[in-house]
């Protein structure tokens, strides 16, 4: 891991779209989606808006465009679909790094969580120029949304696949790095991890919600599971519904390895900025049905933070919505 403090070349804005073709609908004629097969469970909480009146299809057919931004009326919810993954990757990265300007300006630390899987790849442009060296990284904390209870040079890690893609590129402080304890049963894992995340609440470097209760991470970067799931949290799981604890583990995740521990929604959902990274063909049902075909709900359309989300899809992604 690099040590020196970076130089600061901070960017001043909040996140804003990448793409010229990205609108407000404050600013345009709103046209509700009624495209049939667009039962989708991002589409049902947005409205779609064009620069130009088309038909209907047509505004379909352009969501699976580059560059296409949309957003509901409170600005809470918006997804960005990206030719390719390379383009995903900038935006991400120049998204990630304004609102990291934001907290570490306002709070004085960013708290940032990550998943495991692809993800972490598409993190690849923010350890390098020019964020590598504008990023105030001594302000960072991150964490782990789930973690799969093996050690922490194991191939299944989800901080091995974070350290080797990125941490071990950046200056983050090694006490700003939150793993969970490896050496710990499953439940011992989460229970240990869910007093650290206390320890940091009551010292500040986390914030609290003042609607949930539970702590209030600045940004969460999450994958989605080809079966609908975030962090491991699974369709028609029980830990779906848990509502006390912060922090759980599972011990069938149907996903191998079996033992993980998971933040729970109550957390997820408290979050001030959720970025929701989705990328290829294979998960393109799952960013857009409403149902599963059980009619389970997906586990990623539980995902509604008490600040912003943001979907960043990629072309195939995005193919069925
Ligand atoms: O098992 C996991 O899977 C999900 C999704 O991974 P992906 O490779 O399909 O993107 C990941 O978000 C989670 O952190 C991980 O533990």
């Amino acid at each position: 891991m690099a040590t020196a403090a970076s130089s600061l070349t901070p960017s001043t804005s909040l996140p804003k779209p990448s793409r010229p073709f990205s609108i407000s609908i404050s600013q345009l004629p709103q046209v509700s989606l009624n495209f049939k097969k667009l039962n989708c469970s991002i589409s049902c909480a947005l409205k779609i808006s064009r620069r130009t009146a088309t038909s209907t299809a047509t505004k379909a057919s352009s969501m699976a465009s580059s560059g296409i931004t949309t957003v509901d009326q409170n600005n809470k919810k918006a997804v960005e679909v990206f030719d390719t993954e390379e383009e995903l990757a900038v935006s991400l990265a120049k998204y990630t790094a304004d609102l990291s300007d934001k907290f570490a300006k306002e709070r004085g630390s960013f708290t940032v969580v990550v998943s495991g899987g692809s993800l972490i790849k598409s993190l690849r442009k923010l350890v390098q120029a020019p964020y590598v060296d504008s990023i105030d990284w001594s302000k960072w904390h991150v964490f782990w949304v789930d973690e799969r209870v093996v050690p922490k040079d194991h191939p299944d890690s989800n901080y091995k696949l974070a350290f080797d893609g990125f941490l071990s590129k950046v200056p983050i402080p090694p006490g700003n790095v939150h793993a969970i304890n490896d050496a710990l049963s499953a439940e011992g894992a989460a229970d240990d991890y869910e007093t650290c995340l206390k320890h940091l609440v009551h010292t500040g470097v986390i914030e609290k919600s003042s609607v949930s209760g539970f702590p209030k991470f600045d940004l969460m970067l999450v994958g989605m599971g080809p079966d609908g799931h975030v962090a491991s949290l699974f369709p028609g799981h029980p830990l779906l519904k848990e509502n006390q604890k912060w922090v759980t583990h599972i011990t069938d995740s149907p996903k191998p390895p079996p033992g993980r521990i998971t933040f729970t929604f109550p957390v997820i959902n408290s979050s001030s900025y959720i970025a929701l990274v989705v990328c290829g063909a294979g998960k393109a049902s799952q960013t857009a049905l409403g149902k599963s075909q059980n009619s389970d709900v997906f586990p990623v359309q539980m995902v509604s933070p008490e600040g912003e989300l943001k979907w960043f899809l990629d072309r195939d992604a995005a193919s069925k919505l």
